[in-house]
């Protein structure tokens, strides 16, 4: 999607800051800290805050400590959110995101419209190639409105990582690895099921203001050092490395991050 708009200038992307916590409950802790700061900038800049969430483990730690607050540190009403990578199913499905999302977090932010979450459009089910058109369509209008933009630029992308190294939908070995145009696009052959999805892709991710990867516990050890201490092996998460200004971090607990070589870094807004 969306050529025009001239080319940044090619600098090189700043390296991953990893972050490692004494356990999940503090990890999530941090997270909230780590999302409250990127709102506040984002709403400072363009007084809405943009977020993409996915699925899998990720939500309920994302909740934990967003969910319930009693310091109005929280802007809902500015908040607009994506899904970095959808599966082809209704969205009361048990395996939707948008369910999962709905079940841990949102269902308990009363102040969150329905408006404010992006999910796909279940009419277009059939036709993967459709339904991820179209769901790059509302990306274009949140990001781009009337402008031409070569990029969506969100304030925040939160992403996990499976056990084969995938990110969103983007799985080792994948051709989906090296598109470039499109903003979304649809998977009908995902190894993990279901095998229908839609995903992000690298032009979205690596254009973010700021990545977070979030892991928690001992299943994510060995993906976790492959990324960060072999990124020659290319795995796709590994090659989500925004260019500048954006940043790319882990929030990982002590489980998660025993086996990495690589150089932790203190928390600090
Ligand atoms: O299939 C998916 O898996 C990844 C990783 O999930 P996790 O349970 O290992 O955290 C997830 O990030 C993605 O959104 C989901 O569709």
């Amino acid at each position: 999607m969306a050529p025009i708009e001239p080319n940044a200038p090619s600098q090189k992307p700043a390296p991953p800051i990893l972050y490692s916590f004494d356990s999940s409950d503090d990890l999530s802790k941090k997270l909230a800290d780590f999302v409250i700061k990127a709102q506040n900038d984002a709403i400072e800049r363009r007084n809405k805050f943009t977020l993409a969430t996915s699925g899998g483990s990720l939500p309920k730690m994302l909740a934990k400590y967003l969910v319930g607050r009693t310091d109005n540190a929280l802007r809902w009403d500015k908040w607009e959110i994506f899904f970095a990578d959808e599966r082809l199913v209704p969205l009361d499905h048990e395996d939707s995101n948008y369910q999962l999302c709905h079940q841990e977090f949102f269902s308990k932010v009363p102040e969150l419209k329905r408006s404010q979450i992006h999910t796909i459009d279940e009419s277009l089910l059939d036709d993967a190639e459709e339904l991820s058109d179209a769901y790059e369509k509302q990306l274009v209008q949140a990001f781009a409105g009337k402008e031409a933009v070569r990029n969506p630029v969100f304030d925040l992308i939160l992403l996990g990582m499976g056990p084969d190294g995938h990110t969103c939908s983007l799985f080792p070995g994948h051709e989906l690895l090296t598109e470039q145009d499109r903003w979304v696009a649809p998977i009908e052959d995902s190894p993990k099921p279901p095998p229908r999805r839609i995903t992000f892709t690298y032009p979205v991710l690596n254009h973010a203001h700021r990545v977070a990867f979030v892991l928690a516990g001992e299943g994510k050890q060995e993906m976790l050092s492959k990324c960060l201490d072999q990124p020659e092996l290319g795995l796709p998460a590994s090659r989500v490395r925004p260019s500048p200004p954006g940043d790319i971090y882990y929030f990982t607990d002590h489980a998660a991050s025993k086996t990495t070589q690589y150089a932790k870094s203190e928390f600090k807004l």
